[in-house]
């Protein structure tokens, strides 16, 4: 009999840092001569992370809704269905950073049971500083999913250590381990760290569900506390370039409320097309070269905030940067 396919889940909350460790895990694993498979679920519908992807390696998208609710069934599906379709040697399944870990967890092991995979372990990554100002103020729905996805961990990656200091890190590993005693913290910049070790962490579903998150009466998983029926998503498709230097001055004008933003944009006053990554209030530019018809477009991920004031602005842009290139 063919051996069981290993799959870990990758979990953190928006803007973490795990598609940045997902890039490092495939590369790492097709160093090892593996074939790695990869399932990506985004909240927006048009998967930005997978242009991060190289080509070569297989993906499954899941889009316009969270694992673990909407498009929870489908995860089943797209795991089996990858598994069965490109025989990879090891898949890794990226959620929405609003993904509850139970529910991912539950869907993948009903999965295991029928398609021939096992479930190696769940990480989970979080941005330091902004899990410190969560735990500073003690409160909100975002804080208890950061502590529901560290809960459920396997192990627990600190990543955007550079932006606290050592002080502030060792409160946080005492916090986290708090949380949850079993799983080692790894301590990183940019995920950058020894992924032997990382991935031989052993996990229990099990131990899991014992935990502080535990089954329901009726048998299924549940969280203790809420889920993320407060995170809300909108989608901006761009009918024209905008201007640069006017874009990230409307980028550092947005709302506290909205907490993750990320796109694809032509500019107006550059020869390149950019995937652009906002995330707790700092904003990054790659230049990507898109295959394929892929529009401009911008997602933009926060708590109750109004999608029609954004869209406003986000269409005076464009009226803006319209403008200014005519009177050039
Ligand atoms: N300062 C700093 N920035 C980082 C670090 N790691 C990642 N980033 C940046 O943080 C942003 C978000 O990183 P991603 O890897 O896309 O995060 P994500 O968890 O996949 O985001 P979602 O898919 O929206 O949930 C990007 O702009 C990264 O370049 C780090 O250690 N330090």
């Amino acid at each position: 009999m063919a051996q069981d396919v290993p799959v870990y889940l990758l979990t953190g909350f928006l803007g973490s840092g795990k598609t940045t460790l997902l890039q490092r895990l495939v590369s790492y694993w097709q160093q090892q001569g593996l074939k790695p498979g990869v399932i990506i679920n985004e909240l927006g519908d048009v998967n930005l992370d997978g242009l991060l992807v190289e080509a070569e390696v297989p993906t499954s998208e899941l889009l316009g809704g969270c694992i673990c609710c909407t498009v929870r069934e489908d995860l089943a599906g797209e795991l089996a269905g990858l598994v069965e379709r490109d025989r990879p040697d090891v898949v890794l399944i990226e959620a929405t950073g609003a993904a509850n870990p139970i529910d991912l967890l539950d869907s993948a092991t009903e999965t295991a049971m029928y398609a021939g995979i096992e479930i190696k372990g769940l990480i989970a990554v979080a941005d330091a500083a902004h899990l410190l100002e969560m735990h500073r103020s003690r409160g909100g729905r975002t804080y208890a999913l950061m502590q529901d996805q560290i809960r459920s961990a396997s192990i627990v990656v600190l990543n955007k250590i550079d932006r606290v200091s050592e002080q502030e890190a060792e409160q946080l590993e005492q916090a986290i381990a708090g949380w949850n005693a079993y799983a080692p913290i790894v301590r990183t910049v940019r995920c950058d760290t020894d992924l032997g070790p990382l991935l031989e962490t052993g996990f229990t579903p099990e131990r899991a569900a014992d935990g502080p998150l535990r089954r329901t009466p009726g048998g299924g998983l549940n969280m203790l506390g809420s889920s993320h029926g407060h995170v809300t998503s909108y989608t901006h498709r761009f009918a024209r370039p905008v201007d640069s230097e006017k874009f990230e001055a409307m980028i550092g004008e947005l709302p506290r409320e909205i907490y993750r933003a990320k796109g694809l944009l032509t500019f107006s006053d550059t020869a390149s097309r950019f995937l652009f990554q906002y995330a707790f209030r700092e904003l990054d530019f790659i230049k990507v070269t898109p295959q394929g018809q892929l529009n401009d477009m911008a997602v933009f991920i926060g708590e109750h905030f109004s999608a029609a004031e954004l869209r406003q602005k986000l269409e005076r842009l464009e009226l803006e940067s319209e403008q200014a290139e005519v009177s050039e």
